[in-house]
């Protein structure tokens, strides 16, 4: 009968050799897999055994992706167990080459593809989604799709990624993630001349045009997934401000790069800064690169600052920003944009300072933020004057260095470098993950300051506290939460951000966090006899009714507990 062989081709109920004896009886599968049982680990042991003999990380990709495409629980157990070694090849750095490759490796469809042309039948589209309600959508226009630039259509990888990752990061069942390119054309010439290109072949339409396109689409999700919450991803800078600011106020949404990056970064500062020997008022703060990221990590750190005390005046004085023409200043003399106004200095007496190492020698920083996806910016030279100016602060001290940009082949230095310019005393995130090294015995490791410690749980957080918004409130507690949840192991050994194979354990944190925020903020829609009783029973009640509610496959045969 077709029946049984549906369910094995069905990626949602296959469980491949999991299936119990009675299963296999009721969905009419016996003969059709072979006769043993196996428990998910066995399965997973298998997978893990394939992956190892792929040579590139692109064909291990392209396993894991037609795993996914063929057994859904057993591709998010396998890169939650699995979550160090496969979490590069799922999401950032090799992600930027799938994207990089997309039309040339597409075999089947695995997002909505909408495009300028499509526009009146946006909320058709939406309805053809073959899942009911999906709770969370990543939406992207691959305008600036990581540090690699305007990859058009192909950016859609970033949208399967960062939703592969609020599976396994947060427990968001698959059924209910929607990724989204919104293809609005393209200005990257290497896509418009490839015969296999996927996306609309012409130039990037106006920013008027895309304006009303992005009113339609925001439009069309109210109407069709009301309950829905939308993360804007790799929009370039203009626009990433542009639509937060436009729709954060009227529907569920916020901007990861702005607000997620924002987020993780404070998050690794507060835990940076206490081992650091600087004290917060005495940090300075150089960031090369004045982007969304740049800005929105500046801003959310700012944030830290006047919440300890500080005016917002004594707050921005310790942020110098960088772009590509020098320090940002209010009388450089171009028109600054917009968004870099906030930040521009005032008190550097009429002097300009075009270089990295001009304004270090200038500022004297305890602290360089790297945002420019520019490999290798960080120099020696620059690496070196850092820490020299903390060495100037007194003894002990040392130098917080973040190069932050992804994928790897755009961070501003590698761990190694930071480690050998400064003799094993930067205290180092990366965007994109490094190995540990090792000089003379020796061994160092990175942080990982990437946004994966806070989406998963910022989205989980609003989805479940019902959110009507995302405030600001939620995405600052979202940090202040992820600060808290290094256990005392994690915090002896150094470390700034929890260990990525708790990433999960961080994430129901941080939404536990963020849901309480929400309610704070009078956001939360859920019954207010829910929220007593969470009052009533605090934190204990709350992190149940999480758990109750995050997919964790589990097999007939597994021992495992539920997280
Ligand atoms: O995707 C990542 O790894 C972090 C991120 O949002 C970006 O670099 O745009
Ligand atoms: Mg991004």
């Amino acid at each position: 009968m077709a029946a049984g062989y549906q369910v094995l081709r069905e990626p949602l109920w296959n469980k491949g050799l999991s299936f119990t004896p009675e299963e296999r009886k009721s969905k009419n599968l016996t003969g059709l897999i072979p006769h043993t049982i196996e428990s998910l680990q066995t399965q997973c042991a298998r997978a893990m055994k394939m992956i190892q003999t792929r040579q590139t990380p692109i064909d291990k990709y392209l396993y894991l992706s037609s795993l996914k495409d063929q057994n859904v629980d057993l591709f998010y157990r396998l890169v939650m167990d699995n979550i160090r070694e496969l979490m590069p090849l799922v999401y950032t750095p090799t992600i930027g080459d799938v994207c990089l490759q997309y039309s040339s490796i597409y075999t089947r469809p695995e997002a909505l593809y909408i495009s300028i042309k499509q526009r009146k039948s946006i909320a058709t589209m939406l309805r053809n989604w073959p899942f009911p309600n999906p709770e969370i959508c990543v939406v992207t226009d691959g305008s600036r799709i990581l540090g690699l630039g305007d990859l058009g259509l192909n950016g859609v990888g970033i949208s399967v990624g960062k939703l592969a990752l609020y599976t396994a990061a947060a427990g968001i069942h698959p059924e209910k993630t929607l990724p989204i390119v919104l293809d609005c054309g393209t200005n990257n010439e290497t896509n418009l001349k490839d015969p296999l290109y996927l996306g609309l072949r012409q130039k990037r339409v106006s920013t008027t045009m895309q304006q009303e396109f992005m009113d339609e689409f925001m439009a069309a999700v109210k109407e069709v997934y009301p309950e829905m919450v939308v993360q804007f991803e790799d929009f370039e800078t203009e626009k990433a401000f542009k639509y937060l600011d436009r729709y954060r106020n009227t529907q569920k949404c916020f901007n990861d790069d702005v607000q997620g990056t924002g987020a993780v970064v404070l998050a690794g500062y507060i835990g940076a800064v206490d081992l650091s020997g600087v004290p917060l008022e005495e940090q300075r703060l150089v960031f090369m690169g004045a982007g969304s990221a740049g800005v929105g990590v500046a801003k959310q750190l700012m944030e830290y600052y006047t919440r300890r005390g500080l005016s917002e005046q004594e707050a921005r004085s310790k942020f110098w920003l960088v772009d590509t023409k020098g320090l940002v200043t209010r009388d450089r003399g171009d028109n600054l944009a917009e968004h870099k106004k906030y930040f521009a200095r005032t008190d550097n007496n009429g002097l300009q300072f075009r270089t990295l190492e001009e304004v270090i020698a200038y500022v004297k920083p305890s602290a360089l933020v790297g945002l420019t996806a520019t490999f290798g910016v960080f120099t020696e030279s620059v690496v070196r004057a850092l820490k020299a100016s903390v060495d100037g602060g007194g003894l002990g001290r040392r130098p917080i260095l973040f190069p932050l940009s992804n994928p790897l082949t755009k961070a501003e230095c590698t761990f190694e470098q930071a480690i050998q310019w400064t003799e094993g005393t930067a205290i180092f995130a990366s965007g994109s993950p490094f190995s540990s090294v090792t000089v003379d015995g020796i061994t160092y490791h990175p942080n990982q300051g990437n946004n994966v410690y806070v989406f998963p749980g910022l989205g989980l957080g609003a989805i479940l506290a019902k959110a009507s918004r995302v405030t600001d409130e939620m995405v600052y507690n979202s940090a202040d939460a992820l600060a808290k949840s290094l256990t005392a192991d994690e915090i002896h050994k150094g470390l700034i951000y929890p260990r990525i194979e708790r990433v999960r354990e961080a994430s129901l944190v941080v939404a536990r966090e963020v849901m309480k925020a929400a309610r704070r903020d009078g956001v939360s829609e859920l019954p207010e006899e829910q929220w007593v009783e969470w009052e009533e029973w605090g934190d204990v009640a709350l992190m149940s009714y999480i758990r109750q509610r995050v997919y964790d496959p589990v097999s007939f045969g597994d021992a495992r507990v539920r997280l």
